[in-house]
């Protein structure tokens, strides 16, 4: 092992501090109750103890929590209204869809049925553009999440080639347009690349967000490379052969306690900047699209 570790857990602590101290100030000033709704849809195991860990951190934060829970069965539209009504109720101040849903449900059409103002989790296209063009607004949390640890690990990102591996709509793409904003070079690899590990090889900064485990390895990567793996396979286990790539990289994320608690800690983050902005534009929350 020669690569030192990219830590999120300490970090993510942090931010986690501050939003319970923003929200209890809030709270105080204003008797608004910071609120996160969680919709999951199916009966997914590993999904459900996402959005459980999701809730948990939110009132330990002092951030409330609603949970909404839907049957598999549940259809677009019906999602669709679901999501309308926590949009339009002034209690609820963040809106987080579970991904991914059911494959029978069109989930862009979910997605964009939350309303911006309350998209703390960065999924519909308003977000997604704003990060493209590197506006502020709310971040899909996974990649936001990854930028504030490049940050706080001062790697350069201004002119050095990042390669993302995957191109999901949450993860792999908003990731690549954020490096794209901070001025990296952006490569865009997915399961129909060709030479994968020749372009990894070119990289300064590799975002493995592929789901597949332990798929990226060591003699992948240029030595002294910088390693994100924003992988959550099954028993925790990371997109990237840790063992092998800890050899080669300068820095590495651990895969538990990288990129996993930044997610959750820019949520909460989130949930919070949406309630401030919501307190102050009480009768249309959603400021400049009412
Ligand atoms: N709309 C949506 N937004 C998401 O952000 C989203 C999603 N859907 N679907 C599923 C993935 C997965 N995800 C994780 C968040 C935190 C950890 C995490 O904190 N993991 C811990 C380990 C787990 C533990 O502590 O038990 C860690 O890496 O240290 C992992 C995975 C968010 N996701």
């Amino acid at each position: 092992m020669t690569a030192e570790l990219m830590i999120g857990t300490d970090l993510a602590a942090e931010m986690v501090t501050n939003a319970a101290a923003r929200a209890a100030k809030l709270r105080e000033s204003t008797g608004i109750q910071p609120c996160l709704a969680t919709v999951l849809v199916g009966d997914d195991p590993a999904s459900a103890t996402y959005v459980r860990m999701k809730q948990n951190r939110s009132k330990k934060a002092g951030i409330g929590s609603r949970s909404v829970v839907l049957p598999a069965s549940t259809t677009t539209d019906e999602l669709v209204a679901e999501l309308t009504n926590l949009s339009n109720d002034p209690e609820v101040h963040g809106i987080l869809l579970q991904h991914p849903v059911p494959s029978h449900i069109d989930e862009r059409a979910a997605f964009e049925a939350i309303n911006p103002a309350k998209d703390v989790d960065g999924v519909t296209m308003h977000a997604f553009a704003a990060m493209a063009f590197g506006e502020p607004g709310f971040r899909s949390c996974t990649p936001g999440g990854i930028m504030r640890l490049l940050e706080a690990y001062d790697v350069p990102i201004r002119g050095a080639h990042a390669v993302v591996i995957g191109r999901s709509p949450i993860l792999g793409k908003p990731a690549g347009m954020l490096l794209l904003a901070s001025d990296a070079t952006v490569t865009y690899t997915h399961s129909r690349t060709t030479n994968l590990p020749e372009i990894v090889r070119t990289a300064d900064i590799v975002v493995a967000a592929v789901g597949k485990a332990n798929f990226v390895r060591g003699d992948w990567l240029k030595p002294g490379a910088v390693v994100v793996d924003a992988g959550y396979n099954e028993g925790n286990v990371g997109d990237v052969h840790f063992e092998e790539a800890s050899e080669v990289a300068r820095l590495i994320t651990p895969v538990p306690g990288g990129v996993g608690p930044m997610t959750i800690a820019l949520l909460l983050e989130q949930t919070v900047d949406a309630a401030e902005a919501q307190s102050e534009t009480a009768v249309h929350p959603v400021a400049g699209l009412a």
